[in-house]
C-alpha cells in the first residue's frame, strides 16, 4: 500500500525525465552512476551513499562490503515499508504521551535515518512530506533547537564562529562536497518566534533544506546548513553548561558585520554559483545584510523577501474569495501586526503592489495599510520612528498612537488582519469577535507566527469568534475546521516554504549571480496565480503540501523566466544563457523539473 504511493511517484519522476542534466550522483529513473572515493566501513557510514542493507552483492565485492553486512539484501522498497512501519508503531506506542515527548520521538525516528542513509530518508520525506514536514520544519523543528544542546548527538552542516576570525577561508575548505549549490545561514538571533536561540539555531538551516531536497529536488550532497555563532544574549543559554555555543554576549556593530562578511567572501571563494538565503537573523541585521549583499552575492533573505511574497499571495487570493477583481486589492484595508522583519517586509511588498497595481506613488499606496507592533499602533507622533516604518505611520488625528489591536480593528473594520508579531494568542477572543465588523463580505485572518504557540489565534478561534466566512492562514499547520453550517473550514499554511526552494532552484538554474525585485515578484505571482477560482471560493489560497514539488517547478520556472527578462541570467551547466532565454514557459518547467534530484539508489564506481 505504502509501496504503490511511491511506485506512483516514481513513475511521475520517468515522466518528468528526472536525467539530471551532467550533476554527479543525480538519482534517474534509470539510475546513472555515482562516483564514490570511499570503501568498505567509510561508506557504511556515509549517509550520502550508505545504502544500509539495500547493496547488491556486485557493489558489496566492489567497494569492499563482503561480509560487514548480513547475507540477504534488502530491496529499497522492503527498507522503505519497514521504515513507514517502525514510525507507525511508534505513533501507536505513543498515544497520550505528552505533545511534546511525541514530536521530539518522532522527529528523533526520522534524524537517525537522516543520519544513517539520505536517499531513503528524503524519499520517504518526499512520499510522506505532508506528516513530516511539521516534524523536520515547522513547528517541531522549533522545539529541536530549544533542546538542541541536549539532543546533539552528531555535527550536520559548518559552525564558523566568533572565535574563527580570519580563519573562515580555509575553514570552508573543510567542507568534504566540492560542489554546493544551496546555502542557508543563520545567527540564531531570532529562531521563529523562540527568540535568541544562539547556536541552537542550526535546526532551522537544516530544516530548510531538507525543505529544499524534498521541495525543489536539490541534491542533498549540495546544500549546506550554516551557524554564524557570534555569542548569545540568552541568559538561560548562557548558564547552560550543556550549551554548545560560544559562551558569550553576541558581537555588535563593525565586528558582528566583520564576521559575516568574511563568510560570504569565503563561501563565494569556494562556490562562486552557490544561493545563499539569510534566515531567522533579528530584524536590524536581517534588513542591513540584505541591503549590504544583495547586489553583491547571490542571496535573499527569506523571512523578509520569502514571507512577503507568500503573504502577498494569500492577500491576492483573498480578493478572488471575496468574488471581487483582482483590482480591487488597491481598496483591502490591511492591519499588520508586528513591524519586523517579516511583518515590514510582507507591508512594503504589499504597498507596492497596490503602488503598482492603482498607477500611484509608493506614499500613496500605504494609506491602506495600518502597522501595529509592541507599543501599537504607528503613528507620526512616535519618537524615534524607523525609517523603513515612516511611510506607514498614521495620523495620530485619525487613531491614537499606540492604539491597541482591538481598537485598530474596531475603527478601521479592516478586510485583513494580518499576524507576523511572534506573540502567541494576541488575536483573542475581542479582537477576533470585531473582525465580525470587517468592511469584507470574507474577512482574512492571517495568524502567520511560528512555532504553533506562538501563532496569534488558533485556526478554531478564528472560525468561532470571527465567524465561519473568514479565509484563514497559519504560519504553522492547523487541521481544517469543521464549521456548525456543515462547511469545512479550510486552513491554509500561510508559510514562506511555498516560496524560498522555487526561489533558490529557479535562481540556481538561472545562474543569475544576483536576485531581482523582479525574479521575487514573479515567485509570488505565480503562487498566486496557482489555485483554481473554485478553491479559492472554497477559502483555499494555497496548494496542499502534497504538491510542493510541482508548486516549487513552477515557481522556480518564474523565478528563471524573471531572471531572462532582467537580462542577468548566466546559464547553468551545459545550458546557456542564450538557451535559457529561447525557452517557452512550458521547456523552462521541463528544464527546471528535469534538473530536480530524486532519491533512488544508485549504482556506486568507487574512483580512488
Ligand atoms: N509564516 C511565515 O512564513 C513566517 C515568515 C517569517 C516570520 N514568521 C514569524 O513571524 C514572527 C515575527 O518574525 P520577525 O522576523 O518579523 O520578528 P521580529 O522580532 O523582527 O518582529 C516582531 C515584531 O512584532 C512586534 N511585537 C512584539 N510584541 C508585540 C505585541 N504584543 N503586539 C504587537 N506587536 C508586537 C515587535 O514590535 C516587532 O515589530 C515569528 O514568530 C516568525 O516565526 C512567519
Ligand atoms: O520557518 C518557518 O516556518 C517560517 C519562517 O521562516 C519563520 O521564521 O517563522
Ligand atoms: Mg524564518
Amino acid at each position: 500500500m505504502m509501496w504503490r504511493n511511491i511506485a506512483r511517484f516514481s513513475k511521475t519522476a520517468a515522466a518528468a525525465g528526472r536525467t539530471g542534466g551532467s550533476r554527479r550522483c543525480l538519482s534517474t529513473a534509470i539510475p546513472g552512476p555515482c562516483i564514490v572515493h570511499k570503501r568498505g566501513s567509510d561508506i557504511l557510514h556515509d549517509p550520502w551513499f550508505n545504502k544500509d542493507t539495500g547493496f547488491p552483492l556486485t557493489e558489496r565485492d566492489r567497494l569492499g562490503l563482503r561480509g560487514l553486512l548480513p547475507p540477504r539484501i534488502i530491496s529499497f522498497e522492503q527498507q522503505y515499508d519497514r521504515f513507514i512501519d517502525s514510525f507507525r508503531s511508534l505513533e501507536r506506542n505513543t498515544l497520550g504521551q505528552p505533545d511534546n515527548v511525541v514530536s521530539l520521538a518522532k522527529w528523533r525516528i526520522l534524524n537517525r535515518l537522516h543520519d544513517r542513509n539520505e536517499t531513503l530518508y528524503y524519499r520517504v520525506l518526499i512520499d510522506n512530506i505532508k506528516d513530516f514536514a511539521p516534524i523536520i520544519y515547522t513547528p517541531t523543528v522549533g522545539l529541536v533547537c530549544q533542546n538542541y544542546s541536549g539532543l546533539y548527538r552528531r555535527p550536520r552542516g559548518m559552525y564558523f564562529s566568533a572565535k574563527d576570525k580570519g580563519e573562515m577561508m580555509s575553514m570552508i575548505y573543510n567542507w568534504p562536497a566540492h560542489q554546493v549549490d544551496m546555502i542557508v545561514i543563520t545567527d540564531g538571533s531570532r529562531i521563529l518566534g523562540l527568540g535568541d536561540l544562539g547556536v541552537q539555531g542550526i535546526g532551522i538551516p537544516i530544516g530548510k533544506l531538507d525543505m529544499y531536497v524534498a521541495a525543489a529536488g536539490i541534491n542533498p550532497q549540495r546544500v549546506l546548513p550554516i551557524m554564524l555563532d557570534v555569542g548569545t544574549n540568552n541568559q538561560k543559554l548562557l548558564q547552560n553548561p550543556l550549551y554548545l555555543g560560544l559562551r558569550q554576549p553576541r558581537l555588535e556593530g563593525d565586528e558582528y558585520l566583520g564576521i559575516i562578511d568574511e563568510f560570504m567572501e569565503a563561501a563565494f571563494t569556494r562556490w562562486p554559483k552557490a544561493v545563499v538565503q539569510f534566515e531567522d537573523f533579528q530584524a536590524k541585521w536581517a534588513f542591513e545584510t540584505l541591503d549590504r549583499y544583495r547586489k553583491k552575492f547571490c542571496m535573499f533573505n527569506d523571512d523578509v523577501q520569502g514571507t512577503a511574497g507568500v503573504a502577498l499571495a494569500g492577500l491576492l487570493g483573498t480578493v478572488r474569495a471575496q468574488g471581487r477583481p483582482l483590482s480591487d486589492f488597491v481598496n483591502q484595508k490591511i492591519v499588520v501586526v508586528g513591524a519586523g522583519s517579516a511583518g515590514l517586509g510582507v507591508t512594503k511588498t504589499a504597498a507596492q503592489a497596490v503602488a503598482r497595481m492603482a498607477g500611484i506613488s509608493f506614499a500613496e499606496a500605504t494609506k491602506n495599510f495600518y502597522l501595529i507592533d509592541k507599543d501599537g499602533l504607528v503613528t507620526t507622533e512616535r519618537s524615534k520612528l524607523d525609517p523603513a516604518v515612516v511611510p506607514f505611520a498614521k495620523n495620530p488625528a485619525e487613531i491614537r498612537e499606540g492604539a491597541s489591536i482591538v481598537e485598530v480593528v474596531k475603527t478601521v473594520r479592516p478586510h485583513v488582519l494580518l499576524g507576523l508579531s511572534g506573540v502567541g494568542g494576541i488575536f483573542n477572543e475581542e479582537v477576533l469577535k470585531a473582525m465580525r465588523e470587517s468592511d469584507s463580505c470574507k474577512p482574512a485572518i492571517f495568524a502567520m507566527s511560528n512555532p504553533t504557540l506562538n501563532a496569534e489565534c488558533t485556526a478554531a478561534d478564528a472560525f468561532k469568534h470571527a465567524g465561519e466566512n473568514i479565509v484563514f492562514g497559519s504560519g504553522s499547520p492547523f487541521e481544517n475546521v469543521q464549521l456548525e453550517n456543515g462547511n469545512v473550514g479550510h486552513v491554509n499554511q500561510a508559510n514562506n516554504m511555498y516560496l524560498f526552494p522555487g526561489i533558490g532552484l529557479g535562481t540556481l538554474l538561472s545562474g543569475a549571480r544576483i536576485v531581482t525585485d523582479g525574479m521575487l515578484l514573479a515567485a509570488a505571482e505565480c503562487l498566486a496565480s496557482y489555485m483554481t477560482d473554485e478553491e479559492v471560493q472554497k477559502g483555499i489560497l494555497y496548494p496542499s503540501i502534497n504538491n510542493i514539488r510541482h508548486i516549487t517547478a513552477e515557481v522556480g520556472a518564474a523565478v528563471l523566466r524573471a531572471a531572462v527578462s532582467d537580462d542577468i541570467v548566466e546559464g547553468h551547466g551545459d545550458v546557456g544563457p542564450r538557451d535559457l532565454s529561447h525557452m517557452s514557459k512550458e521547456e523552462t518547467v521541463d528544464y527546471i523539473t528535469r534538473n530536480m534530484w530524486f532519491p533512488i539508489y544508485s549504482p556506486l564506481v568507487h574512483e580512488k
